[in-house]
């Protein structure tokens, strides 16, 4: 568990100086090379995948920072369907291809959330509160996410998240310009707090920005080392564990006042109490589909309109909209586009809106640079006749499938007419075999919330730093493997509202 004492040790260690912290850090790379660490294996065992060439150290950071050119390079530089390189003391073997794409998917032996804790770290394992999180209590949560997404619980969302888009549409003024990979994000991830905590802090934009904030941190925080010396109180671990620990405050403080108060509210905090969940899942709900939810749905929703910006499928969408208005809702001028649109029901959102149906398949097509993580929990097995050891751990990049040029011509042209490719697995948006996303029916009605209220509420377009009009939306940075931001400054929205009441 935390102590306080860890907070101004994490403070003390953020204020040291510069030159105590460069000293550490060779310490640590001296330690690394004596043990041998980043050599690379000499002889390939027979049946095994190729080793990348070079030196397995220098991987480290672009695997974190430039994996997207990283692992393309890797397939250039081996000639290779799959290789593999070493992460300090384990095996990442890396896989593309139709058949590896079947039994990477399809093999129950392979573990996401192994995976995912080893190569990813976004959140720092601390004992007492993110690292007890096991199987069980996991599988709990996962159940707890599909309540949520229940007709009644999900229909009762639509009014708030609404309500929370015309709050945060208002600050943005009647016209003027933004940078949508911002607004878009901070949007939502006040709707994600809505959806996935309570009202005490979702009602408190103060508290949401903080939240932000702390997730911000936990991301531009995780580094190599982060990930892979997870004890090592490294700067920006400390920073890491900080910020966790600021969270996990924030978030057992809203669920005391609540438990205290004995007030019921219809949300997402007060189903997880009514269930009578232990405390560790209550927290671990609230603070691990926090950054899940909001960083996906985040990425899609800022691509998705700014792709929307001078497209001609923007029209076809604002009629989709406008339809479902003329059929649920009835004329009333006094009615603001919020109030209309929460009039429209959960089934007319999911299933009479193929546009926007097609326009979020293609934004996950084009804009999610996810690399799906796993270990191998099983018995040796083979991949395209490789070995993929017991305990090595596999990754497979989503770019393999949805900017392949043969199931996907002009792969980076977006263009929501497109299917899905038919091959197997032609298309992975939301996972496939037996990882499927589990916030998906949440998701979705997000972004189609969001998007009707930008589309029918704002008249808008793409424009550069100067101001001036953009011929094509800019192109996603697949190396930002969280947000797959642009070059900063690449795209603005030029907005002027259009309806008189948001
Ligand atoms: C546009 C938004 C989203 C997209 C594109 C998305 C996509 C995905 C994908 C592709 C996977 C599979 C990952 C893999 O195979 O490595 C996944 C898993 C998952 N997603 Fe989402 N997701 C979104 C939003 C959400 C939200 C809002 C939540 C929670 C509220 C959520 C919860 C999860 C969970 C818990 C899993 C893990 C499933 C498992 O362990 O079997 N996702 N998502």
């Amino acid at each position: 568990m935390y102590t306080v004492g860890l907070q101004s040790a994490a403070d003390a260690f953020l204020l040291s100086s510069l030159k105590a912290q460069v000293a550490l850090a060779l310490l640590v790379l001296f330690i690394l090379l004596g043990f041998g660490f980043g050599s690379q294996k000499d002889g390939v065992v027979d049946g095994a995948p190729v080793f990348l060439p070079g030196s397995h150290l220098l991987a480290i950071t672009p695997f974190f920072r430039r994996r997207f050119e990283f692992l393309n390079d890797g397939f250039r530089k081996t000639g290779q369907t799959l290789f593999q390189f070493n992460m300090l003391r384990e095996t990442v073997i890396v896989v593309s291809g139709e058949s590896a794409r079947k039994s990477f998917f399809a093999n129950k032996h392979f573990d996401l959330t192994e995976g995912f804790k080893m190569l990813s770290g976004a959140i720092p394992v601390v004992k007492g509160v993110t690292s007890n999180l096991q199987t069980k209590r996991i599988a709990q949560i996962h159940k707890r996410l599909s309540s949520v997404q229940r007709n009644e619980h999900l229909s009762g969302l639509i009014a708030p998240i609404l309500e929370d888009c015309r709050r945060v549409m208002e600050t943005w003024g009647p016209s003027g310009t933004f940078d949508p990979f911002e607004k878009i994000y901070e949007l939502l991830f006040q709707i994600t707090v809505r959806s996935l905590s309570c009202e005490e802090l979702a009602d408190d934009p103060v508290q949401v920005a903080r939240l932000k904030e702390l997730y911000d941190t936990l991301d531009s925080g995780t580094t190599p080392a982060t990930v892979l010396l997870p004890w090592l109180p490294g700067p920006s671990m400390l920073k890491k564990l900080w910020a966790t620990k600021k969270i996990y405050d924030i978030v057992v403080r809203a669920i005391d006042e609540r438990e205290r108060s004995g007030i019921s509210k219809p949300d997402t905090l007060q189903m997880l109490l009514d269930e009578k969940d232990e405390r560790l899942v209550i927290v671990g709900f609230i603070l691990g589909l926090l950054v899940a939810g909001a960083r996906a749905t985040g990425t899609t929703a800022s691509w998705l309109i700014t792709y929307l910006g001078d497209h001609e499928s923007k029209d076809e969408v604002i009629a989709e909209v406008e339809q479902l208005l003329a059929n649920y809702v009835s004329p009333n001028v006094s009615r603001s586009l919020s109030q209309q649109l929460s009039s429209i029901p959960l089934e007319a959102w999911e299933s009479e809106t193929p546009v926007l149906d097609s326009l979020i398949r293609e934004t996950l097509r084009i804009a999610q640079p996810h690399t799906a993580m796993r270990r191998n929990l099983g018995p040796d097995m083979t991949i395209d006749g490789k070995t993929i050891p017991s305990g090595a751990y596999v990754v497979y990049p989503f770019s393999d499938v949805h900017l392949n040029p043969d199931l996907y011509p002009d792969p980076w042209r977006f263009d929501p007419s497109r299917e899905e490719a038919t091959v197997p697995f032609g298309y992975v948006g939301w996972g496939g075999g037996k990882t499927h996303c589990l916030g998906q029916r949440l998701a979705r009605l997000e972004l189609k919330l969001v998007t009707s209220m930008m589309l029918l509420g704002f008249r808008y377009s793409l424009i550069d730093k100067k101001g001036e009009q953009l011929d094509t939306p800019p192109q996603p940075n697949w190396n930002d493997i969280l947000l797959c931001r642009p070059e900063q400054g690449s795209c603005y929205l030029k907005h002027e509202r259009s309806v008189l009441s948001l």
